[in-house]
């Protein structure tokens, strides 16, 4: 009999419901309740992707393709697939509670999110390793840190960039420009050496070097409300910007730090870059996302191994 291992895949996590929005949340913001102004600007926007996002149903089925994948390309372990959320159930100390309960002792944790910081990664695999260790201790957890640079998910990107450019004329295709994002974080962990910003370039310098796009350009998306400086610039103003100074009139988005259609795309790609396109008269790109694409399940998959071998 071959050993059970866990496999815990970590996400972000989505209302379920409508209901669910406040309680959601008020977990992201730390257990401080957002005001009302707050929660009626984000059920607007949960509203105007078609009332929930498409993220549970996927992380869901992103989750499954890998322990599937997992357990047809090696023979030595059973895989048992645990999810684990970071701010809705199942919460990542959920996954980690069954892991145990079911005599699980050793796992492999990934994230849905190929680029490291802090603030999120480490947050993840910090509140998993927590977990195990307050139970116990008995269960060993192996956590992949990052994939940003993995060759199958730079081909992925650079496969479905490419397949943009291919809808545009040759003239077109000329004053073009791809625009590859993350979500932007607190400008203060710069300070802390995070290694966030880094990746992200090193993602994009890839993107471009596999391509051989001319014109490929960075931005943050979907900063948070506060009043201290985020990461910039963001998209929006980036592309008012590369329209007047670079002359482009055509922005294919790439954001390469979400790995699903859910809010941030849907939302702040879809509708609010494609708004300021619009305005502009530009022309608005913006490839599918990864999901389940083999490409993308085979590249974490090698993160996984790498991860395993050392
Ligand atoms: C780094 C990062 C990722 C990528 C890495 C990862 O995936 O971990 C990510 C992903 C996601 N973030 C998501 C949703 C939200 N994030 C919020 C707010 C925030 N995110 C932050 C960071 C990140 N977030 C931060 C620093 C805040 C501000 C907190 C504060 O206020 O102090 C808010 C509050 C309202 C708003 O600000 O929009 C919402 C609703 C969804 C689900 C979307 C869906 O349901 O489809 C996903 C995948
Ligand atoms: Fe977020």
């Amino acid at each position: 009999m071959k050993p059970v291992h866990g496999l815990l895949v970590m996400a972000y996590g989505t209302p379920y419901k409508e209901e669910d929005i406040e309680r959601y949340y008020t977990h992201i913001r730390h257990g401080r309740r957002p005001s009302q102004e707050h929660i009626d600007d984000l059920k607007a926007r949960y509203k105007a992707i078609g009332g929930i996002s498409p993220l549970a149903e996927m992380t869901k089925k992103q989750a499954e393709a890998l322990v599937n994948r997992l357990n047809e390309v090696q023979d030595e372990v059973e895989y048992q697939l645990y999810i684990g959320l970071k701010h809705i159930e199942p919460f990542i100390e959920d996954a980690v509670e069954q892991m145990v309960k079911d005599g699980i002792q050793e796992a492999v944790s990934i994230v849905l999110a190929p680029h490291f910081s802090t603030f999120s990664i480490q947050s993840y695999n910090g509140r998993a390793k927590e977990a195990a260790e307050k139970l116990g201790g008995t269960l060993k957890i192996t956590s992949v840190e990052a994939w940003y640079d993995e060759p199958k998910f730079i081909d992925y990107w650079a496969k479905a960039i490419l397949a943009e450019f291919d809808k545009m004329t040759e003239e077109e295709r000329e004053k073009a420009c791809v625009i590859v994002s993350n979500h932007s974080l607190p400008e203060k962990i710069k300070k802390l050496g995070d290694p966030y910003e880094e990746q992200l370039i090193e993602t994009a310098r890839l993107i471009q070097e596999t391509t051989g796009l001319p014109n490929v350009e960075i931005g943050w998306q979907s900063a948070g409300q506060t009043p201290e400086p985020w990461l910039g610039p963001d998209v929006q103003d980036l592309t008012r910007e590369l329209y007047e100074k670079k002359g482009y009139r055509s922005f294919v988005y790439a954001p390469v730090g979400f790995v699903t259609e859910h809010l941030e795309v849907l939302y702040d790609n879809d509708i609010e870059c494609k708004a300021v396109c619009d305005e502009l008269g530009a022309g608005y790109y913006r490839p599918p996302m990864p999901n389940t694409h083999p490409l993308f399940i085979d590249a974490m998959i090698d993160a996984i191994f790498k991860k395993l071998e050392k």
